[in-house]
């Protein structure tokens, strides 16, 4: 929003602006970068950067805003592309053969777009759409053919236990899902789209560039049907839905001519049986709505057979918790199933599927089949028992048409699919209370159960949560979701009598000395000056801390353990871990930041990164070096911040099994310390640090922009807090942007640290700091080597020189 109401007022040439974006060089700073953007720095760095290759560009640009950029201030051009069409020509054998995988077609797609080839872009994009959509049918039909020949099987002896009978099955089953896998994936039969490939083509984000490319090539209409498609997934995609209104407003988009091109076949029916009804075509009406219905079950089967995908545990349990938990995975995604398929324009039908038999028992009535009519109204009585109306329906019925009870019977697959409605409404409930408890015991494995599935963050869908019961029985007791707990936090509430800062004055001298100052800290105690410094230089091996570390410092190295995992999190890739560090590194590296930080280090010198009633206090790397390089600290201190970094980073390494080298990509140490002036005036929700995501631009329910200014490239987010004498100041998980539900809660304490994947899938903020001083580590990590943390590199050089004699500072 900020980026784009900047540039329309501000930009005079807009064309430039997605060079803009893509040469902008973003300094590392902290871990929200979207409001850094500055207007005239951009234009500035624009100026001067180098224009990057194609290959260097990110290329997960953000289509549908720049779309709207675009927009606004470009005049469309009318003049005839010249097109090179061979490429795309020699591609379309791949319709038949399917050899090029919708991932890479895609990747070519976007590639197009980067570099304005419009027509190419189209070309690969709706090549990408038609093999997903091959292979997802493909796949479909394979689980639904495999699951009932497994099923229908001979057993392999008679007779067979209940569990015998499953393990069979599923063992059938898994043998013919690999034989059909082979058999019509061929040579791709192996091949895996990534994840994060797959998610954007349940949230349509193909169709985002393809409007943009179908819009530059002046098919308006087209391009507002991807525009439609992508809202249809995605209905809270508000640049979408301003680029919607432009193609009909500014570009002969016709408005009646809108299609939503992934409606699938039962919506077609229901659409058009509900224009029959409304023209009271009624036999017309039924008959569209008795295919709807049909459709519809097919429909809700391939939705969920779409959900029994692969989970990664993110830990290794026994075997019935890892068939439990995979179960449980699979079974949320399938609740959602119902209302995915609710969503045909992009708004939820209130009880879709009760409505389908609203329409049959009015037009049952209307052709006179009352028996048939009153089939629908029990049926739809079965969905929703208290429904005034029906309820009403059915007593005018009884009263108007004799002998008709004997009719009032519920359809065979309504009555199905509502005990199982029933069934899993009782078994979402059994899960999301009973594992629950078993979160205070760390130790207690199963408590993994409670995982809420990562699409569910990733809001791919505007699925509501799990707390909209579908089935509204008055019998069933309410079911008590995951949305309506208490979020599950440590349990530790903050001692309301907070202190400000431990840090006082005559805890530190400031010495002067030969016109420097130079900062030496000591033991709050006061018993042992220099505490970390002496006893280090006096082994006379500074460099190495950690063998040092039970000798130099008093207090015991506490034990590191994970006490909260995914489950008292309620994310799979995110824990928190204690102890990871004494309390008295915790009192040296806060004290550090308030004597040697500045305001605003490691925000850019921004010193109002997130609010203006915190003091934000930064202490970046580059400038601990600087500071020991012009002898204003002690070496020893920059040694302790790398060597408290490195515990983090292999806690991190460890906790989540990488198997690929994790680099350190961006530290900073950072007090928030509530300004007196704002005690009484800040709102009750109010954030310290709003609800992002370190590694894109959230800019909307499930909408995370992967391009600069955001940092893409980090993967791994840690936060080692470092004191806890402060009011508020909780770190939470959520999506809600005013952090008003959560998903869990960290209230921070020294030698506590909340580490993360770095993506969408683990939204965060801090609550307000309302009195004192909240001290942190934070730390990003990066896979990628081109992003390692060069001011890291510098201050190990730093550091090795200072070993090596080559550079003496006091
Ligand atoms: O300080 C914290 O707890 C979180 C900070 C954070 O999320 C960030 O800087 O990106
Ligand atoms: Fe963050």
């Amino acid at each position: 929003e900020i980026i784009r109401n900047l540039t329309r007022k501000e930009v005079e040439a807009p064309v430039a602006i997605e060079d803009v974006f893509d040469n902008l060089i973003v300094e590392e700073a902290h871990g929200m970068p979207a409001v850094i953007v500055d207007v005239n720095d951009i234009l500035q760095i624009a100026e001067t950067a180098d224009v990057p290759t194609i290959s260097e560009r990110e290329t997960d640009a953000n289509p549908s805003i720049i779309a709207s950029v675009l927009n606004e201030g470009e005049s469309y051009t009318d003049e005839p592309l010249t097109l090179n069409t061979s490429s795309i020509l020699d591609d379309k054998a791949n319709e038949e053969d399917h050899s090029r995988t919708y991932d890479k077609l895609y990747q070519q797609g976007v590639d197009h777009y980067l570099s304005n080839d419009w027509h190419q872009c189209v070309g690969y994009l709706e090549l990408a759409i038609k093999d997903y959509t091959w292979y997802t049918n493909t796949l479909k039909s394979c689980r639904r053919d495999c699951r009932a020949e497994a099923q229908g099987a001979t057993p392999l002896a008679q007779p067979r236990s209940v569990e015998q009978e499953f393990y069979e099955t599923t063992i059938r089953n898994a043998l013919c899902l690999l034989k059909c896998r082979q058999k019509h994936f061929l040579s791709r039969h192996h091949h895996v789209a990534p994840a994060s490939v797959d998610r954007e083509f349940i949230s349509r984000k193909p169709y985002d560039y393809l409007q943009l490319c179908l819009f530059k090539l002046g098919r308006f209409q087209d391009a507002a049907n991807a525009a439609v498609t992508v809202l249809a997934a995605q209905p809270t995609h508000t640049v979408m839905s301003n680029n919607l209104k432009q193609y009909i407003e500014q570009y002969s988009a016709d408005q009646d001519e809108l299609d939503n091109l992934e409606l699938q076949e039962y919506a077609v029916e229901y659409v058009r049986g509900d224009q029959a009804h409304s023209a009271e075509d009624y036999a017309r009406a039924v008959e569209h709505m008795e295919a709807a219905l049909t459709l519809y079950w097919r429909a809700l089967e391939d939705c969920r057979l779409m959900c029994e995908e692969p989970f990664d545990q993110g830990w290794f349990p026994d075997f019935v918790s890892s068939v439990a938990n995979h179960y449980t995975f699979t079974f949320r995604c399938k609740r959602k199933c119902g209302l995915q398929l609710s969503n045909l324009y992009g708004e939820d039908i209130q009880d879709f599927l009760p409505s389908i038999l609203n329409y049959l028992q009015y037009g049952y009535q209307k052709l006179n089949e009352i028996p048939k009519a009153c089939a629908a109204v029990e049926s739809y009585l079965e969905l929703l028992p208290a429904d005034a109306t029906m309820l009403r329906n059915k007593q005018y019925y009884l009263a108007n048409y004799q002998k008709i009870d004997k009719f009032f019977v519920v359809r065979k697959e309504v009555a199905e699919h509502a005990a199982r409605e029933r069934y899993e409404e009782r078994l979402l409930n059994f899960i999301d209370t009973e594992f629950v408890f078993l979160e205070e015991d760390p130790s207690v494995m199963m408590k993994e159960l409670a995982i809420e599935d990562e699409g569910d963050e990733d809001g791919a869908f505007a699925v509501r949560d799990s707390s909209v019961p579908v089935h509204e029985d008055p019998q069933v007791e309410e079911p008590k979701t995951i949305a309506t707990q208490e979020p599950v936090g440590n349990g530790a509430e903050t001692d309301a009598t907070a202190t400000t800062s431990f840090v006082a004055a005559d805890k530190f001298s400031v010495k002067e000395s030969s016109g420097a100052a130079v900062v030496d800290i000591h033991d709050e105690a006061r018993r042992s000056p220099s505490l970390v410094t002496s006893s280090l230089r006096s082994r006379g091996d500074a460099g190495d801390i950690e063998a040092s570390e039970g000798r130099m410092l008093r207090d015991k190295q506490p034990t590191a353990a994970v006490t909260l995992g995914p489950a008292a999190l309620n994310g799979s890739r995110r824990y928190v871990v204690d102890g990871l560090i004494s309390d008295i590194k915790c009192k040296i590296l806060s004290a550090l930041v308030h004597v040697a930080g500045e305001r605003g280090d490691g925000y850019h010198r921004n010193v109002n990164p997130h609010t203006e009633a915190e003091e934000f206090f930064g202490l970046t790397l580059s400038r601990t070096g600087l500071m020991v390089h012009a002898g204003l600290l002690e070496a020893d201190m920059l040694r302790l911040v790398l060597r408290v970094t490195s515990v983090a980073k292999q806690n991190i390494e460890q906790h989540f099994e990488l198997q690929r080298p994790l680099y350190f990509s961006f530290t900073h140490l950072v007090c928030r310390t509530a300004k007196p002036e704002y005690y009484d005036t800040r709102p009750p929700g109010d954030l310290s640090h709003v609800v992002h995501v370190d590694n894109c631009i959230l800019y909307g329910p499930g909408e995370c922009l992967q391009r600069p200014p955001a940092y893409t490239f980090r993967d791994y987010s840690a936060i080692l807090y470092l004191n806890d004498d402060f009011e508020g100041g909780e770190f939470v998980f959520t999506d809600d942007p005013q952090a008003k539900a959560v998903q869990s809660s960290v209230t921070p304490k020294c030698g506590r640290m909340v580490a993360f994947s770095a993506g969408p899938e683990n939204p965060h903020g801090v609550k307000a700091v309302r009195r004192g001083s909240r001290c942190a580590l934070a730390l990003w990590f990066t896979h990628d080597a081109k992003h390692r943390d060069k001011d890291r590199i510098l201050a190990e050089t730093l550091l090795n020189k200072i070993k090596l004699g080559e550079i003496k500072v006091k």
